[in-house]
C-alpha cells in the first residue's frame, strides 16, 4: 500500500504489539519493526506514536470505551489501531483527516467502520487526556504513595541530559549548547535535538546521560589513577564517567554488541578504560580494586519516562527473575575490594526489591550518601541511600528513577 505515512502507523502497529504481547523492549522491537519503514523521519514517528500509545494507553482506552457499546477486547486490532489515530491527534498535533487516511487501512478487511465512528465521534466531543496517565493497576500498587507523582512526571518524554567530559567547560558548553546545568559536568537541553549535529559530539566533549544514571559515579568521587572495575558497564555511560574523573578503569560486561558500543564511545571522547568482555558470574580480578561500581541489570522501570514499555512488561515475574542475579553480582563485588574500598551499587529501577531489598542484605559498613553530594531538591534516604524518581525535580525537568548505595571495606 503506497499511501504516504502509512508505513509508519504500521510499523507502530507492529511495535505495540511485540511489546503487549511478546514483552519485547521497544528496542528490541524496533530493530526488526522499522527495518521496512524508509526515511529516518517516518522511522522516529512511528517510534513516537508506539511511545506514546504506551504512555497513555489506559486514558485512550477509556476514551475507546466511552464511544462504544461494543466492548473491544483489551489485544484486538481495532482498539490498537484506534490507540494509534488517538495518540496522533491527542498527542503529536497530526490533523484528524491525515490520522483517518493512514490509520483505517490498517483494518483492511475488518470492523474500518466500527473504528471510524469511534474516533469521529470522539473528535467531535472535541476530547483531551488528563495532565498525568493513568498507570497500570499492577504499577501503582508496587509505587504506592509515589505513584501519582512519578504519573505526573511521565507525562512527557524527558529532556535531553548531557555529562561532560571535563566539568571545568559547563559554563562554556551551556552557552554554547543552550543548556541549563544542575550540577558541575551536568547539562540539560530541551528534548527533540539530534544528538549527532549538536556540537561537541564529534570531538566526545560530553555524551548522552541522564542526571539521575549520572550520580552513582559521582559518589565515588575523585579516582586520582585509583583502580575501579565498573562491573556491567556496557554501553559506557559511566565508564567513560570513571575515565574522566581520573580513575584507572577496568571496564567488564557480558554483552559483546554493548561491549562494542562502550569502546566506540572510549574512541569519540578519548578516554581509557581496560575492556574485559566476560560473565562477572564466572571472572576471577587479578587483583582487588580500590572501588567497585555495579551498575546492575534491572528492570529498568526508572526509565518509564524514554521506555513506556516497562509500564506494562514488567511485573512480578520480571522483578522476580532479576533479584538473584544481582544478589550473586553484590556478593562477588563485595569480595573484590581492598580493605577501605569503596563499593556503590545501583539500580534504574522503581522496584524496592531491586534496590532497598538488595542493599539490606549486603554485610559491608554503609557509607551513608550525604546531601551535599546530590543536586539541589534531592535527599538521601533516613538509611544513607539515594532513591530518585520521575515525579522528583518536577520544576527542573525531571529525572530517572534510580536506587543507589554505598559501602566501605
Ligand atoms: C544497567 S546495564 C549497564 C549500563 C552501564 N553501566 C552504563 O552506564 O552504560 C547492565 C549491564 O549488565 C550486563 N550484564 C548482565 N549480566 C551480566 C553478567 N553476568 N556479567 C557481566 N555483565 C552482565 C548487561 O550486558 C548490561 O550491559
Amino acid at each position: 500500500m503506497d499511501i504516504p505515512g502509512f508505513p509508519a502507523r504500521r510499523a507502530a502497529l507492529t511495535l505495540i504489539d511485540a511489546v503487549l504481547r511478546r514483552g519485547e523492549t521497544l528496542d528490541q522491537a524496533a530493530s526488526s519493526a522499522l527495518g521496512r519503514v524508509k526515511g529516518d523521519a517516518d522511522r522516529a514517528l512511528a517510534r513516537a506514536i508506539a511511545s506514546e500509545v504506551l504512555r497513555w494507553r489506559r486514558d485512550l482506552d477509556a476514551l475507546i470505551d466511552s464511544a462504544t457499546a461494543q466492548v473491544l477486547p483489551a489485544d484486538a486490532k481495532p482498539r490498537a489501531v484506534l490507540e494509534i489515530m488517538l495518540a496522533q491527534v491527542l498527542r503529536l498535533d497530526t490533523p484528524p483527516h491525515a490520522v483517518i487516511a493512514t490509520g483505517l487501512p490498517l483494518l483492511a478487511g475488518g470492523p474500518r467502520r466500527l473504528a471510524h465512528g469511534v474516533f469521529s465521534t470522539l473528535m467531535k466531543r472535541g476530547v483531551s487526556l488528563p495532565q498525568a496517565p493513568g498507570l497500570p493497576d499492577a504499577a501503582a500498587a508496587r509505587w504506592g504513595e509515589r505513584a501519582g507523582a512519578i504519573a505526573a512526571g511521565l507525562a512527557e518524554p524527558p529532556p535531553l541530559d548531557l555529562t561532560l567530559r571535563d566539568p571545568a567547560e559547563t559554563d562554556l558548553w551551556a552557552e554554547r549548547l543552550g543548556g541549563v546545568s544542575l550540577l558541575p559536568g551536568h547539562l540539560r537541553l530541551p528534548r527533540g535535538a539530534a544528538v549527532e549535529g549538536l556540537a561537541g559530539f564529534g570531538e566526545g566533549a560530553w555524551w548522552v546521560q541522564d542526571l539521575a544514571a549520572g550520580l552513582p559515579v559521582r559518589l565515588l568521587g575523585e579516582g586520582r589513577g585509583r583502580r575501579v572495575l565498573d562491573l556491567c558497564a556496557a554501553p559506557g555511560g559511566k565508564t567513560l564517567q570513571l575515565a574522566a574523573a581520573g580513575w584507572d578503569v577496568t571496564a567488564l560486561d557480558i554483552a559483546g554488541r554493548r561491549i562494542q558500543r562502550l569502546r566506540d564511545n572510549l574512541a569519540r571522547t578519548s578516554l581509557h578504560a581496560e575492556v574485559v568482555q566476560a560473565d562477572a558470574l564466572a571472572w576471577e580480578p587479578p587483583a582487588p580494586f580500590d572501588a567497585i561500581l555495579l551498575d546492575a541489570p534491572c528492570t529498568a522501570t526508572g526509565t518509564c519516562r524514554r521506555h513506556p514499555d516497562v509500564l506494562h512488561r514488567i511485573g512480578a515475574r520480571q522483578i522476580a527473575d532479576m533479584v538473584p542475579l544481582q544478589q550473586r553480582l553484590l556478593d562477588r563485588a563485595a569480595r573484590w575490594l581492598n580493605p577501605g574500598g569503596t563499593l556503590v551499587y545501583a539500580v534504574c529501577s522503581l522496584e524496592p526489591d531491586e534496590g532497598v531489598g538488595q542493599a539490606a542484605r549486603v554485610r559491608l559498613s554503609p557509607d551513608p550518601i550525604l546531601a551535599t553530594e546530590l543536586p539541589a531538591g534531592l535527599a538521601p534516604t533516613g538509611d544513607g541511600w539515594l532513591l530518585t524518581d520521575p515525579g522528583m525535580l518536577s520544576e527542573a525537568g525531571g529525572l530517572d528513577g534510580f536506587f543507589v548505595a554505598r559501602w566501605c571495606r
